[in-house]
């Protein structure tokens, strides 16, 4: 389930991962809660992710509530640009909290890491923050792709671990992110 304020990206990055493609200059705010599925697969088992689009617009907040509790990874989104986007993420992981089942998996995104000029929210920041509450995070672009890929397939990795009845070793969802993530110069690494 994709969360996180109106306009952080949430429909973009979605549509990036389904089509791989990017519509710019339109934004059409989602109209309560959507879905798209994807199979990927991951070391040579078919994962059928069934991804739901939230809106992030408040009048909406008590429609997506009641989807939280099936949900079995939660992506939270901020948009690198927007300061209010990223100080909303606190009462987003209150919601989180308060509505989703305690195992759930969930990763913490700064979103929109291709628009450097306007980037007012340090890629540290956000570090820091997923730090505090234990959570994996990178930086993405709906618009140019990256880490896009990496942030469903890291889920898919950890919830096949999860529901495998295989016994392998454990599939540990922080060290993986950080041996794939892309530190490119967009996403303020170099
Ligand atoms: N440059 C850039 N623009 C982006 C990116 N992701 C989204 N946008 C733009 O941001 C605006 C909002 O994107 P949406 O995907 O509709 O936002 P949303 O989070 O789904 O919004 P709600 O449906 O209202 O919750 C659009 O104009 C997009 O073109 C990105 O990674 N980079």
């Amino acid at each position: 389930m994709l969360l996180g304020d109106s306009g952080v990206g949430k429909t973009c990055f979605l549509i990036q991962f389904k089509d791989g493609a990017f519509l710019s200059g339109t934004f059409l705010a989602t109209v309560g809660i959507d879905f798209r599925n994807k199979v990927v697969t991951v070391d040579g088992l078919k994962v059928n992710l069934q991804i739901w689009d939230t809106a992030g617009q408040e009048r909406f907040r008590s429609v997506t509530h009641a989807y939280y509790r099936d949900a079995q990874a939660l992506l939270l989104l901020y948009d690198i640009t927007s300061k209010t986007s990223f100080d909303n993420i606190r009462a987003w992981l209150t919601e989180v909290h308060e509505f989703a089942h305690k195992d759930v998996v969930i990763m913490l995104l700064g979103n929109k890491c291709d628009m450097t000029g306007t980037r007012v929210i340090r890629t540290e920041d956000g570090e820091s923050l997923a730090k505090e509450y234990g959570i994996p995070f990178m930086e993405t672009s709906a618009k140019t792709g990256i880490n896009v890929e990496l942030a469903f397939t890291a889920v898919a990795r950890e919830l096949k671990q999860r529901y495998s009845q295989q016994d392998e070793p454990k599939f540990q969802i922080h060290q993986y992110i950080e041996s794939q993530k892309k530190k490119s110069g967009c996403c303020g690494y170099l």
